[in-house]
């Protein structure tokens, strides 16, 4: 069924989305604060579908029909409000209002209950996909009233990517749910990387492998378990040579990874939350570490290393190799279940109705971190709606205890080489630490106590209990 849609922001996510919105058959308005990407799409792709070309913001919100539905695809943050205060006096009551960029979620919640006060319709909306995504076929994560979802929810389900049959594509929850999950999302994409980058650096130092022998390695894993966009793509970055100097391109490229914020926003949200996400936490730390170029130049001149040479960890290749799949395996299904945990905890506390089952399904398609295993993600859910954590499951159970032992060496071989594996080593240390029958956390509180009178709970009754420290060590109870 064709629809209208007015899309306002044409840089790439804007522009290639709009493309998808007209080859699926719906008449798309485009606006852009500068005429000149405007021009340029329907110079470029004019062909592709019906596009109406608009200058002014009052020409672009007149040549829509009532109810109008406009998306925008602007940067997010004071861009993403100057762009809403600019089309919500045009707009009547029941028309609906899209924000298709990364916003922080709170932002959303704000602009929601700001537009809903006057009578129009907010959907903040998740897109992962990058610029293929976007043309292609992206996921969709749209946060909003059911009402609302029902007036855009078909036209974005038609150009969501596809995955047996169904759409990536669904609604998540109100107000800033959408926007929640695609935070998520991209903190579970900075951990993935960097388990990524971690698993390459062990493999290129232990085994001095070349980059291509590496993106050879990553592509035969593409092949397993691990079969994901990211695991594709960095075989292909991987393998490529530069063109100048004739080398490996990832020999040529600056090792300071850069952030827009949403790997940030996802961690200071957990920190609310209280939900230990290790994995993302240490991901967007290595980003940071990796900017502090001059801590790193002053550090190299004189912090020693161990003096020690890849041995006996290395003797035989392939179980090396192995060895370095199962550990990424392994830390990935933790970050995977740590990022679910944080979707389920801030549901939680903002009273958001997520379906994780269905968020994993249009996890599958589109986005960046679409895998393979998210099929089984979501059949956890499905199957185990009150399974407190995935690594509980039987299946993401056994896959990680199997690998266990390789994790173990490969963390332990990389503290002894001097590698830094922030990722794998959390990932342990946290699979360590649920499965503790007793943490030292007791230590803690007996600390706590001593010199705050925090008091303390105990194994044995009920109640709050604080030491007399400083006087006869006396115990009294306080509550
Ligand atoms: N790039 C990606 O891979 C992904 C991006 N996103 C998100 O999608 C959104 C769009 O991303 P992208 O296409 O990369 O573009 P950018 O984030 O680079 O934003 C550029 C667009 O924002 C417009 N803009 C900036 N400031 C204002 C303003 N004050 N008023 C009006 N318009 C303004 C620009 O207009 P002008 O041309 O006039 O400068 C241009 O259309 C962002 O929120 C981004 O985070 C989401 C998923 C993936
Ligand atoms: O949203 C995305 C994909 O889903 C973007 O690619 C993401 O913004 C990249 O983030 P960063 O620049 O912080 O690495």
């Amino acid at each position: 069924m064709s629809d209208q849609i007015g899309v306002t922001g044409l840089a790439v996510m804007g522009a290639n989305l709009a493309r998808n919105l007209a080859r699926h058959g719906h008449q798309v308005v485009l606006h852009n604060r500068s005429r000149g990407r405007t021009d340029a799409l329907v110079e470029q792709h004019g062909s592709e579908g019906d596009f109406v070309p608009t200058g002014s913001v009052e020409e672009f919100v007149g040549a829509l029909q009532r109810p109008r539905k406009i998306i925008i695809m602007v940067q997010a943050g004071p861009a993403t409000d100057a762009v809403i205060d600019e089309i919500a006096p045009l707009l009547d009551e029941g028309d609906v209002l899209m924000d298709g960029g990364n916003a922080l979620f709170t932002d959303t919640i704000r602009r929601t209950e700001a537009l809903t006060a006057r009578g129009l319709h907010f959907v903040g909306t998740g897109i992962s996909g990058g610029e293929e995504g976007a043309l292609n076929g992206p996921s969709i994560m749209p946060g909003g009233s059911k009402e609302a979802y029902e007036l855009v929810g078909p036209l974005l389900e038609s150009i969501a990517a596809v995955v047996d049959g169904e759409p990536c594509c669904t609604h998540v929850g109100a107000s800033g749910a959408g926007h929640f999950v695609k935070m998520v999302h991209n903190g579970i994409e900075y951990a993935d990387m960097q388990l990524i980058a971690e698993a390459y650096d062990l493999l290129r130092q232990g085994l001095e492998l070349t980059p291509a022998e590496i993106g050879d390695v990553f592509a035969g894993w593409n092949e397993g378990d691990l079969e994901s966009y990211l695991i594709e793509i960095t075989a292909q970055v991987l393998r490529h040579t530069d063109a100048e100097s004739g080398g490996p391109f990832v020999d040529i490229v600056l090792d300071e990874a850069e952030q827009k914020g949403t790997g940030r926003w996802t961690v200071q949200s957990a920190l609310d939350l209280g939900v230990p996400v290790s994995g993302i936490a240490e991901a967007v730390f290595a980003r940071a570490l990796s900017g502090h170029r001059e801590q790193r130049q002053a550090a190299q001149k004189v912090l020693p290393g161990p003096d020690r040479q890849w041995d006996e960890q290395v003797a035989d290749k392939d179980a090396f190799i192995e060895s370095v799949r199962q550990a990424l395996y392994a830390s990935k299904v933790v970050a995977y279940a740590q990022g679910f945990d944080q979707i389920t905890q801030g549901a939680d506390h903002h009273g958001w109705d997520i379906d994780r089952a269905a968020l994993a399904k249009i996890w599958r398609g589109g986005c960046i971190i679409r895998a393979r295993f998210l099929d089984r993600i979501s059949q956890v859910f499905t199957d185990e709606p009150d399974v407190t954590t995935l690594l509980t499951n039987d299946y993401f159970r056994g896959a990680v205890s199997e690998g266990q032992e390789s994790w173990r060496q490969v963390v332990a071989g990389a503290a002894r080489h001097g590698v830094p594996v922030p990722g794998f080593a959390s990932a342990l240390a946290y699979y360590d630490g649920l499965r503790a029958e007793r943490l030292p956390a007791a230590l803690i509180q007996g600390l706590r106590d001593l010199f705050g009178a925090h008091t303390y709970r105990r194994t044995d009754r009920e109640g709050s209990f604080h030491t007399m420290w400083g006087e006869d060590g006396r115990e009294v109870q306080t509550g």
